[in-house]
């Protein structure tokens, strides 16, 4: 039996919770290889390392004295070797993590201390192998991911050993340079190693008791979600639920390799088991709820719209010339809807709004910001009649208006658009019909 564990920053934020990690990873043989994060808040209103690594590194680009940000950094690390009793010291890899800003080495190499330090310090407390990502994670020279070679570093050189910490979030490319993943990336590694030494499970540890059916800082005491799969999951991470990166499902999902969402503070909860498919039938209709916020919704309307060929290809021409990608695309005979991320958007907002105008000569064009998109997903809703009716009782009796429907043709989701000022209140009262009343 041969499993990854992948540590979250909340995971490894002190001294403790490294311990609690140690004594998750001792008391299973097969948990042989680990990938740390860097460490993370230890309460709520502290700094993660990962942004202090990254102000440190604008500071310096700024030109700016870093000394101080960066021994707050490393005092963080001091903090966790003398709580662990441990005898290192990362004296010398500061002093290069030092000449390297200087050196101007790279945002991407600067983030990436973080977990590389973790990591040290990690094989340093568990007596593991200390395998550098940098060696074993391939980006190719426009900085995406080249999974094949990093498929065959990774399982050459942990064939060699057979307990290993390789730190998450970056990798490098053939000459050297280093870079990560979006944030989050942690969890793409874990993922990566577990597919390159073909694991039984990928244990992904963090600070909730696995996926939970709304994000816990909307509802509170959310349940935990006891089997999902790779499908419903990669729904509810890419609308916003945090927990996992959207990006962390896909090389596990080709072998087959179930991903288990545990929590270090309460290592006796079973946690979520997510897999390709199961029989297992779910709790509720829907397995999960999750959102994201910060949309543009933009109007097109011209008579005859529905019988003029081509005028919806020469509208998207428009956000694609643009470069901006479009999240949904809801339709009626005279007038279309394209929902927009409002971040990519706004800058270019009077440029798209001209180019539309010349493209499609529309009647009218309008624009609406400030929505957001929830998604409810199950793979029950195939079998229960109704779950759409029961979304638009439940907005609909908490006085939220819905600006958008979408139903997947796969039925294993329906998202709706709401302004913002709604979007908590709607996950909350979506939450209350399906998972507390039931009804
Ligand atoms: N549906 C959800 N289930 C569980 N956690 C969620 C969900 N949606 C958002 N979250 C948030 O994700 C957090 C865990 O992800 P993250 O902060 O990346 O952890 P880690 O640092 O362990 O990688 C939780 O503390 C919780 O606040
Ligand atoms: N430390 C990186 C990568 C990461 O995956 O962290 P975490 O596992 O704490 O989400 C970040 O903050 O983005």
């Amino acid at each position: 039996m041969k499993k990854v564990v992948k540590f979250g920053g909340s995971s490894l934020a002190s001294a403790d919770q490294f311990q609690k990690a140690g004594e998750i990873i001792r008391s299973e043989e097969s948990r042989r290889y680990v990938v740390p994060s860097a460490p993370g808040k230890r309460f709520s209103r502290d700094t993660k390392v990962t942004d202090m690594l990254y102000n440190c590194y604008d500071a310096a680009m700024g030109k700016k004295d870093f000394q101080d940000i960066l021994s707050a950094i490393q005092d963080r690390y001091n903090e966790i070797i003398e709580g662990l009793g441990l005898t290192i010291s990362l004296n010398e890899e500061f002093k290069i993590i030092r000449e390297n800003f200087i050196k101007e080495a790279g945002r991407d190499y600067a983030a990436s201390r973080g977990e590389y330090l973790n990591g040290i310090i990690m094989s340093a407390y568990l007596g593991f192998e200390f395998v550098d990502a940098a060696e074993v994670i391939r980006f190719d020279e426009d900085g995406t991911l080249n999974d094949t070679v990093t498929g065959k570093l990774l399982s050459r050189r942990l064939d060699k050993t057979e307990f290993a910490v390789i730190p998450g979030f970056y990798g490098a490319k053939r000459d050297g340079t280093i870079v990560t993943f979006s944030r989050g990336g942690s969890d793409i590694t874990g993922s990566l190693v577990a597919l390159a030494i073909s694991a039984d499970v990928y244990e992904n540890w963090t600070d909730v008791s696995g996926f939970l059916i709304a994000d816990p800082r909307i509802v509170r005491d959310a349940k935990s979600i006891e089997t999902i799969t790779y499908k419903e999951l990669r729904e509810l991470s890419y609308m916003g639920a945090s927990v996992l990166h959207e990006d962390a499902i896909f090389p596990v999902r080709k072998a087959g390799i179930p991903i288990n969402i545990r929590n270090t503070n309460a290592p006796d909860d079973e946690g979520t088991l997510i897999v390709e498919s199961t029989c297992r039938k779910p709790k509720y209709t829907i397995t999960g709820i999750a959102g994201t916020d910060g949309f543009v919704a933009v109007t097109i309307e011209k008579a005859m719209m529905n019988s003029e060929i081509g005028f919806c290809r020469k509208v998207l021409q428009v956000f694609e010339d643009n470069d901006i990608s479009i999240e949904h695309m809801p339709s009626g005979i005279d007038t279309m809807t394209i929902f927009v991320h409002k971040d990519e958007f706004e800058e270019k907002e009077q440029k798209v709004l001209a180019g539309i105008h010349s493209a499609a000569n529309p009647d009218h064009v309008e624009l609406e910001s400030d929505l957001s998109l929830i998604a409810i997903v199950g793979r029950g809703m195939r079998a229960n009649r109704g779950t759409a009716g029961r979304i638009f009782s439940a907005l609909a009796h908490a006085h939220i208006n819905v600006k958008m429907i979408d139903q997947g043709s796969s039925e294993l989701n329906i998202i709706v658009g709401v302004r913002h000022d709604d979007f908590r209140s709607a996950i909350k009262a979506l939450y209350e019909i399906f998972v507390v009343t039931q009804i």
